[in-house]
């Protein structure tokens, strides 16, 4: 039973009239993992989290949420599951503490409600309506109100979409706290940071289909492979230089005197040029390898043009 992921996804295609917005999507959350889903404006991320939550229905393809169907069985699946949605889904004249109270009591072991308003920085807010919060506050209530039943999987819309630098660390720190008591997360975002911080698995949906998935570490890995930047005085011969390196390597002096190598950066690749500059009377300033971000990757993967 355990073996089977916590979400699985085959095949999805939700459509709104003509328009698939979801058009063959596959996806599979393990257990115990956070799992980040990135993807440009409109690729489909909230419509997939909104069937996984039951709150729509597929046009085809199957979805198991911790073994249930979320539109026949949803009555069992949402005791289990927690659910902060990009906006709304909370009464907007009701207080915030008694909001979270009232969730807090609907769940038979609870997270303390007064330990989450302190950890999510909502001491000030208790007594306010929730539509006279401010966005972010209306944000960490949300979040806490989606964690206060502990459930074993948690659906974060754009969790941290505008708050505080304070807020989103706050935010970061009880995701990995979730992830170490054992529950399961799914988060959406378009911070690439947030990504790299907090996920096991990466998928990157475009169009309505997953294009990517693996580690940040190995989605980073692939394709060119790294760059080497170096300063060092200016108008050095680059053919030189081009002819010791590897074939499909690149040279560029970006400014005077300062270097960018770009292709397979090894430890090969650094002693070759490390020897060139020797051999040139060269002293290689601030040498530095940069590794492919998952911002690289993901414009690599999803284009520059902006989504309409
Ligand atoms: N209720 C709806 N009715 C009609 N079209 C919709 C509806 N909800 C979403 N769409 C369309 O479906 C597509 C996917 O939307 P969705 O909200 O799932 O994307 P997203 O990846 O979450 O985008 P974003 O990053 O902007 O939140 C978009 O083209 C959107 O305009």
């Amino acid at each position: 039973m355990r073996n089977e992921p916590a979400v699985e996804v085959t095949a999805l295609v939700k459509r709104y009239g003509t328009r698939a917005a979801v058009d063959g999507l596959d996806l599979a959350v393990p257990h115990g993992s956070v799992t980040a889903v990135l993807g440009p404006n409109g690729a489909g991320k909230t419509t997939t989290v909104e069937v996984c939550e039951g709150y729509r229905r597929p046009d085809s393809g199957t979805v198991r949420v911790l073994g249930l169907d979320p539109v026949t069985q949803g009555a069992r699946l949402r005791p289990r599951i927690g659910v902060m949605l990009q906006a709304g889904g909370v009464y907007p004249g009701a207080h915030a503490e008694e909001m979270l109270r009232h969730t807090a009591a609907l769940h038979a072991h609870p997270i303390d409600p007064a330990l989450l308003i302190e950890r999510l920085g909502l001491e000030s807010c208790g007594r306010t309506a929730y539509r006279r919060l401010s966005g972010g506050q209306q944000q960490r209530l949300a979040l806490a109100m989606a964690v206060v039943g502990r459930p074993e999987l948690v659906f974060l819309d754009e969790p941290t979409a505008g708050l505080d630098p304070q807020a989103r660390h706050a935010t970061w720190d009880l995701v990995r706290e979730l992830r170490a008591d054992g529950a399961t997360v799914v988060l959406t975002t378009h911070f690439m940071d947030e990504a790299e911080q907090l996920a096991d698995q990466v998928v990157i949906i475009d169009g309505g289909r997953s294009i990517a998935r693996g580690t940040p570490e190995e989605l980073c890995r692939g394709g060119a492979e790294g760059t080497l930047r170096f300063s060092g005085r200016p108008g050095l011969d680059l053919a030189s230089l081009l002819k010791a390196l590897p074939a499909d390597s690149l040279a560029a002096e970006l400014s005077p005197g300062s270097y960018r190598i770009e292709g397979k950066v090894d430890p090969q690749l650094l002693a070759t040029v490390a020897s060139w500059c020797a051999q040139h009377g060269v002293m290689p300033d601030r040498l530095a390898v940069e590794r492919r971000t998952l911002e690289d990757v993901f414009l690599e993967l999803t284009g520059r043009e902006l989504r309409r």
